[in-house]
């Protein structure tokens, strides 16, 4: 990833004083549409974002930027922790109930300095929203965030009501045209051969006793006729793989996207949730070939062996920072619309000073998309994938003024790009790993993401 920094269009970077305020006014509607809130802030493109949970229990809209966080810094999680915590001691709090929302994400490799598709991503890019929906409990919240110094002004206050208006109204009576999709001039799978070598040269340093498990990942790029427009990228991503988190970050002229199944981490009121999710089959055409590819699957010792290192690392950091954690003794299935995976649910309560970026930073990367050791790991990744991962595969969330929040593993991503789109995936690499299953294996995960842009693979 080049270290450019994003321009900064929002408030006072680095410039939180003692006249610093944080205003958060919030009213309550009984229902709205994310994604004609979405879209009716189209005049903030460059300035979105689109969250909602796998559970579909909580959804997240955010346009304009109240505040930009974003660092290439090698502390890369302590800054934006830092920064948050002076900004929420601004926060002059009207409604404790709806608290102002940070959301953003960080890189999966710090180290990764290839230039890419991804230069215009920092390490760590994180926004407070100026109009920022959240639909909760069957309500809909919409709060307007301004954050301002010594110039505090009761009209631009006034203005920021009269737009937070003409937003909802928007949302609630605009008729979106029906999306059609762009056409697809190609598909190419980028460094396909450099991603079969590196499968077959990791299983030989892995049988070598060099390292126990390396995900290897790979990448298509889509050229379209036309721009695809972020909102119709997000209307699709969520009629597909409806179980996932669906997700959606815009930067300047991009926005990288996803429907992804794994959670990182999730805190709320003092209890941490993950997730380990590795290990992986296809669905079957019937329900009695699925159940017996499910079979396979639980009891696969290459599977079993992906998914054991995954737990044994997630436990040891929930064994560190949280009094007590729940784990079942074996996974169980985990079947979205495409792919059956081993799954084994995390729960513990945390300790009193831990918190939400202390857990992201030590989960990240997990061995789902890492490997063990880690640091080796992150070394043969950087060697042997020659691409730059940017956010795939890094964690994608959000965190509140309380430290409450969640953050998904943005695995089945794409970057959106005008007119093109970046899509990767990848896959665990053991000793009896073999190149041509693991890449049948991408190219089962590339499938949300390529629905989403109407396009296909061959096999
Ligand atoms: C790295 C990816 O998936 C991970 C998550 C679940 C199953 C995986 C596997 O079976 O290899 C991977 O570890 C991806 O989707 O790009
Ligand atoms: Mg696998």
């Amino acid at each position: 990833m080049n270290r450019k920094l994003s321009a900064n269009t929002g408030y006072k970077l680095g410039l939180i004083d003692s006249n610093t305020r944080f205003y958060i006014e919030t009213i309550e509607l009984n229902r709205l549409s994310a994604l004609s809130f979405f879209e009716a802030g189209f005049s903030y493109e460059g300035e979105r974002f689109y969250w909602q949970n796998a559970e579909k229990t909580q959804t997240i809209v955010g346009l304009g930027h109240a505040y930009v966080i974003s660092n290439n810094e090698h502390e890369s999680f302590e800054s934006v922790q830092a920064e948050w915590d002076m900004l929420c001691n601004t926060i002059v709090m009207e409604d404790p109930e709806i608290q102002p929302i940070l959301f953003g994400g960080f890189s999966f490799d710090r180290q990764n300095t290839l230039s890419s598709e991804w230069d215009e991503f920092p390490d760590a890019y994180f926004v407070v929203p100026a109009f920022q929906l959240v639909l909760k409990d069957d309500r809909a919240y919409v709060s307007i965030n301004y954050i301002t110094g010594a110039d505090y002004s009761a009209q631009a206050f006034d203005e920021l009501r009269a737009e937070r208006d003409r937003l909802i109204h928007a949302a609630q009576v605009n008729e979106w045209k029906p999306f059609v999709k762009p056409e697809i001039l190609s598909i190419e799978e980028r460094k396909k051969q450099d991603y079969l070598d590196a499968v077959s040269s990791v299983t030989g340093l892995i049988r070598d006793g060099r390292a126990d498990k390396v995900v290897i990942a790979r990448s298509l790029k889509l050229t379209f006729a036309e721009k695809f427009n972020s909102s119709a990228a997000l209307r699709s991503i969520s009629m597909e793989q409806p179980e996932s988190y669906h997700f959606g970050l815009e930067l300047g002229s991009q926005m990288f996207c996803g429907a992804t199944p794994e959670r990182l981490v999730k805190v709320e009121s003092g209890k941490a949730l993950s997730t380990c999710l590795a290990g992986s089959i296809k669905r079957g055409k019937t329900a009695e070939e699925d159940r017996l590819l499910g079979d396979v699957l639980l009891n696969d010792p290459k599977n079993r062996g992906e998914h054991q290192y995954v737990v044994d690392m997630i436990s040891s950091i929930f064994d560190e920072y949280c009094e007590n954690y729940k784990l079942p003794k074996k996974p169980k299935l985990l079947k979205i619309r495409d792919i059956q995976h081993l799954y084994t649910p995390v729960e513990g309560r945390l300790k009193s000073n831990a918190s939400l970026f202390q857990l992201v930073k030590s989960l990240h990367p997990t061995p789902a998309l890492g490997g063990v050791p880690r640091g080796l790991s992150m070394e043969i990744i950087r060697k042997s994938e020659k691409m730059d991962r940017g956010y795939y595969a890094a964690p994608v969330g959000w965190i509140d003024a309380s430290g409450n929040g969640e953050f998904a593993v943005a695995i089945r991503s794409a970057l959106l790009d005008h007119d093109s789109a970046y899509l990767y995936a990848g896959g665990g690499i053991v000793a009896d790993s073999e190149p041509i299953s693991e890449y049948e294996e991408t190219k089962v995960k590339f499938r949300p993401m390529l629905r989403t842009f109407g396009g296909k693979l061959n096999g």
